[in-house]
């Protein structure tokens, strides 16, 4: 028996291969931003917005799901992704908002798997409430070291 075998949910692999790589996270990213700057609540928090973040949210869920570090190797990493929110004063209306949209995005986007878009899901609310933590201190904090990229797997953060 593998060590796969022995987890509760059976499931080999990674979350990033299961929902069909940088390509699925770049579409699901696209179909995200397109509702983002529809709508009242969330566009005037992204007034900023260019679409190469499109693509950098796609490249920062690819190395969450345990796919290539890219993020990591070029894009600053951990601590430039919770920078990229300081000074933002996200409200839990926002941060709903935004896990709202983003469900449905998950649901037109990713593979029809349960588990998998549940797994997905989970991830996005641990990390909103990061980042809307983070966004109630002003830009230029420090924040210190905040270690490495989280990995998002199966059972959760490792
Ligand atoms: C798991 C949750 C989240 C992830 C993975 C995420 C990811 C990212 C990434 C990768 C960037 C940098 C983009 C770039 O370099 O261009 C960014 C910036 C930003 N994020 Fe988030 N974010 C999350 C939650 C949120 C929430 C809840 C909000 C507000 C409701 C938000 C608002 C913004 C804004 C306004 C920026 C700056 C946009 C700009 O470049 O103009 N984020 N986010």
């Amino acid at each position: 028996m593998t060590e796969e075998t022995h987890r509760p949910d059976g499931r080999a692999g990674t979350l990033y291969e299961a929902v069909g790589g940088t390509d699925a996270l770049r579409r699901l990213s696209n179909t995200f931003y397109d509702a983002v700057l529809a709508d009242p609540l969330l566009a005037p928090v992204f007034a900023d917005f260019t679409p190469t973040h499109i693509e950098h949210v796609a490249v920062w869920l690819a190395e969450i799901f345990d796919g290539p570090a890219r993020f990591t190797e070029e894009l600053g990493g951990h601590q430039a992704l919770l920078r990229a929110h300081l000074g933002l004063g996200i409200t839990e209306d926002q941060r709903l908002r935004w896990m709202e949209l983003m469900a449905d995005a998950v649901a037109k986007e990713l593979p029809d798997d349960e588990l998998l878009r549940r797994r997905v899901v989970e991830y996005f609310d641990w990390g909103t409430k990061i980042a809307r933590a983070v966004s109630a201190d002003p830009p230029g904090t420090d924040l210190g070291d905040p270690g490495p990229t989280p990995r998002w797997g199966w059972d959760g953060v490792r």
